[in-house]
């Protein structure tokens, strides 16, 4: 997932990987998002790679439905080897990874990680930057797996090792690649160390930010909403958001079940659908699941 702010070079960068995964034989499928209603970007992609667009509105506040529809057309309808998404610059990554990450399909898609791309320049002058603004250009930075300094060409020596010191200080466990023109190796995709192994391999002080995982569990069995919810009072606040069908004893259907932030919703559903819950947060094999009968 290619993150950034607004003109950061992440349609240059998602060119130049595009370019680099077809040399090597990997079909690669594109999913983006801009907040116009014309597409600009897409035009440069090339017809012979799969894309979805959603225009008008930033993927994280159009609503999932959306979004998993789209997805789960692009899944059914077309091969492909990697899915690229590109977000547009007022996204905040976790807002976009519950958008894209769906309990229908998160057996499909294993997510990779985010790829920030940080104009470089901005960093140097970010107290310009207004204060909605400036945070989310922090969170953009702090929840990369991948973190690509871009516009190292407008900057003096000087200038692009202070870049890396600023990025190294809000983000400890990222790589950071310096770039122009967003022109960066695809094998830097293939060492991102995501999940579990990041936090296992990486010596971290306590107190210190853990990178952002994405997980996927089944239910053995049903269970009831009181065992789920005194499971949701012992969650950490380091579990973001969670959603997906859960199969309710005594209930012919699952019900869906939303969590953000602490808020519970549940709604019954009148289909039968697959059960299994996507799960966003930070150190999320810390958390007991045994009790409530998921497994991954
Ligand atoms: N000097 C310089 N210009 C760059 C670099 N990377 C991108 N640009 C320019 O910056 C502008 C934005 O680049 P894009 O790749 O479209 O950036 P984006 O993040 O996709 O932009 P939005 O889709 O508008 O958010 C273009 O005019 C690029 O040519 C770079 O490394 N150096």
């Amino acid at each position: 997932m290619f993150s950034g702010f607004l003109g950061s070079g992440k349609t240059s960068a998602l060119l130049h990987i595009i370019r680099q995964l077809k040399e090597k034989g990997i079909k690669p499928a594109v999913f983006m998002n801009e907040i116009g209603s014309m597409s600009f970007d897409s035009d440069q992609i090339g017809n012979d790679t799969p894309l979805k667009e959603i225009l008008e509105g930033c993927i994280c506040c159009t609503g999932s439905e959306l979004v998993e529809a789209q997805l789960q057309q692009l899944l059914a309808e077309q091969e492909f080897d990697v899915l690229l998404i590109e977000t547009t610059g007022a996204a905040h990554p976790i807002e976009t990874l519950d958008a894209v990450f769906s309990p229908l399909f998160a057996d499909q898609l294993e997510v990779k990680g985010i790829i920030t791309i940080v104009d470089s320049t901005v960093l140097l002058l970010q107290e310009k930057l207004s204060t909605m603004a400036l945070m989310l250009f922090h969170e953009q930075i702090k929840h990369a797996h991948l973190l690509i300094a871009n516009k190292m060409d407008e900057l003096t020596d000087n200038e692009q090792m202070q870049v890396v010191q600023s990025l190294q200080s809000k983000n400890k466990f990222a790589s950071i690649v310096q770039t122009s023109h967003g022109k960066f190796s695809s094998n830097e995709l293939e060492k991102i160390s995501y999940q579990k192994n990041a936090s296992q391999t990486t010596p971290v002080k306590i107190g210190t930010d853990w990178p952002l995982e994405t997980s996927f569990f089944r239910f053995s069995a049903p269970i009831s909403i009181d065992m789920m919810e005194n499971w949701l009072k012992s969650l950490p606040d380091t579990v973001y958001r969670m959603k997906g069908y859960v199969p309710i004893e005594g209930s012919k259907y699952p019900y869906v079940f939303q969590y953000s932030y602490g808020m519970v919703q549940w709604l019954p559903e009148y289909v039968k659908v697959p059960t299994g819950i996507v799960i966003i947060g930070e150190r999320l094999q810390e958390i007991s699941l045994k009790h409530v009968n998921l497994y991954e």
